[in-house]
């Protein structure tokens, strides 16, 4: 494949000197986080796109706005699949969820699943009341803390692991404990699949029947942990099910039942449905509490940018209301600029998940040829801070989405500048889900609450180191003292 109005022949994307035998190029990226050491070896080796070599796997780094468009929207199809690892084969049950499967059929019937009954807008509307009385209960533990130090990163962990345990099993899985069960397993996939596993970089190694061994019996020891919670919650739900009368079949409360009532319409094997339930987990929790910390330490260092935001949220929710409703905040453009001006700085994963190459492609204007095979990750975290396209980069200025020239940005995968949730074929399937929870709990913590740091503590002082994982995450714990306002 080529782009139309190239005119030499494509030639292979620049690479770094000093690739190593075995390793290739992975003594570059260091000890700093991949997506800066990353960002800082483009700048000098290949700023639109550079090839490197991770261990044996050839792998594109997509660094430039415009890259990034060839590689998800112009040639979209081409770069939409998936590399295999055995660790994604055992924890998500043969890649069969949507996150980690190839690009094919199942990949595709199990996104339309997702999108169509789990994540749609109206679906992600369905679900107001539990996001509302889950805020609730995060405002009623401040005000019953109110004037003492609080450990917000604890804290916002909780709600969004409770708050996806609630749409994806009811109002019972909590009660249950079994949230806590699941935090743990989350937890234990993120060491899994976030860490450093030789067999993902060296394939060859995965055939050696030790490293397979040592590698997939810790995967298989975990896989057990999620089959033993998930077949229960299935099971509970299918007894329930069985005792419905037909009426109550109407209502599909959560997405166990919506994955049960689907099952037969898709085709899905139990397995399946499995998966797709990881992926919502795992998708669904570190990424919105990561997020929401992030506005606090911004908003706490910037104390004129969280009082602008204070005052909008204040004088647009109507008087006497205890909380922020879903209605009041559709009119709080300040509290979205801050939104979008957090997720440019701090886009979760940092890097997308990694793509592959389905065919060859040339990309950018014809200039260079991706093969078939290649693994290609691009540089979100690069793009959200490009020099070209953006005033100050490293700065928190959520005014730059209300006037000059990012006025109007947003983050729905057309601007390749500002691409925290991706773009094209691969874009997240929890666009809406994210963007209503971070509004409604950030709201609210401005609405009812005034925000001091912790006594002798100054705005300098908050630790802003990250350290990188399946997200990347802080360093320290936040701790705030709330006021209630
Ligand atoms: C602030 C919150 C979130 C951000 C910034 C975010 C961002 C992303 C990004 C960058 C990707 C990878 C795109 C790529 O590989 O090209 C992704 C994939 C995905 N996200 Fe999210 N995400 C968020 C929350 C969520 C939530 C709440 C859910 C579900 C409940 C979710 C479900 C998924 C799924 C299923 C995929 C895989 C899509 C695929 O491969 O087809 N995400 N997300």
């Amino acid at each position: 494949r080529r782009d139309r109005n190239s005119t030499e022949l494509p030639s292979t994307p620049p690479s770094p000197p000093f690739k190593l035998p075995v390793i290739g190029h992975m003594h570059l990226i260091g000890s700093q986080l991949p997506h800066v050491s990353l960002r800082d070896l483009a700048a000098k080796h290949g700023p639109d796109v550079m090839l490197i070599h991770l261990g044996a796997v050839p792998t594109l780094v997509v660094s430039s706005p415009r890259a990034a468009k060839a590689v998800l929207r112009t040639h979209d199809l081409a770069f939409a699949s998936r590399p295999r690892s055995m660790l994604t084969d055992i924890i998500m049950y043969g890649a069969s969820d949507s996150c980690f499967a190839p690009y094919g059929d199942h990949f595709r019937k199990a996104r339309k699943a997702v999108t169509v009954h789990l994540l749609s807008s109206k679906k992600v509307q369905s679900y107001r009341p539990v996001r509302e009385e889950e805020v609730r209960l995060v405002l009623a533990k401040l005000r019953h803390h109110a004037a003492a130090p609080v450990d917000m990163s604890q804290l916002l962990q909780s709600f969004a692991n409770d708050l996806i345990c609630r749409t994806i099993s009811g109002k019972f899985f909590c009660e249950e404990g079994r949230n806590e069960v699941f935090r743990d397993l989350v937890a234990a996939n993120n060491a899994l699949l976030g860490g450093f596993n030789l067999e993902a970089y060296f394939p060859g190694l995965a055939r050696m029947r030790l490293i397979s061994k040592l590698v997939g019996g810790r995967a298989m020891r975990v896989r057990r942990r999620w089959d033993q919670l998930l077949d229960n919650l299935i099971d509970d739900h299918l007894a329930i099910r069985l005792a419905r009368t037909h009426d109550d079949d109407q209502h599909d409360t959560d997405f166990i039942d919506v994955l049960l009532s689907r099952q037969e319409e898709y085709g899905f094997h139990r397995d399946t449905i499995k998966a797709l339930l990881i992926d919502m987990f795992e998708a669904g929790t570190d990424t919105t509490h990561l997020v929401l910390e992030y506005a606090m330490v911004e908003l706490i260092r910037k104390p004129h940018v969280l009082a602008k935001l204070q005052d909008e949220v204040r004088s647009i929710t109507p008087k006497g209301q205890d909380a922020v409703t879903e209605d009041d905040i559709v009119d709080m453009v300040y509290l979205k600029a801050v939104i979008k001006e957090t997720l440019r700085l701090h886009p979760p994963g940092g890097l997308t998940i990694p793509h592959l190459a389905r065919e060859d492609c040339a990309i950018v204007d014809g200039s260079y040829m991706i093969p078939a095979g290649t693994c290609v990750i691009i540089n979100l975290w690069a793009l959200n801070r490009h020099a070209d396209y953006w005033d100050m980069p490293d700065e928190f200025m959520p005014g730059r989405f209300m006037d000059g020239i990012n006025k109007g940005t947003n983050f729905q995968g057309q601007y390749f500048h500002f691409l925290p949730f991706g773009s094209g074929r691969r874009m997240c399937t929890g666009i809406h889900s994210a963007t209503i929870t971070l509004q409604i709990m950030l709201a609210n913590l401005m609405y009812c609450f005034n925000w001091k740091l912790p006594s002798g503590m100054k705005e300098e002082d908050v630790d802003t180191t990250d350290v990188f994982g399946l997200a990347i995450h802080r360093k320290e714990k936040l701790f705030l003292v709330p006021q209630v306002a």
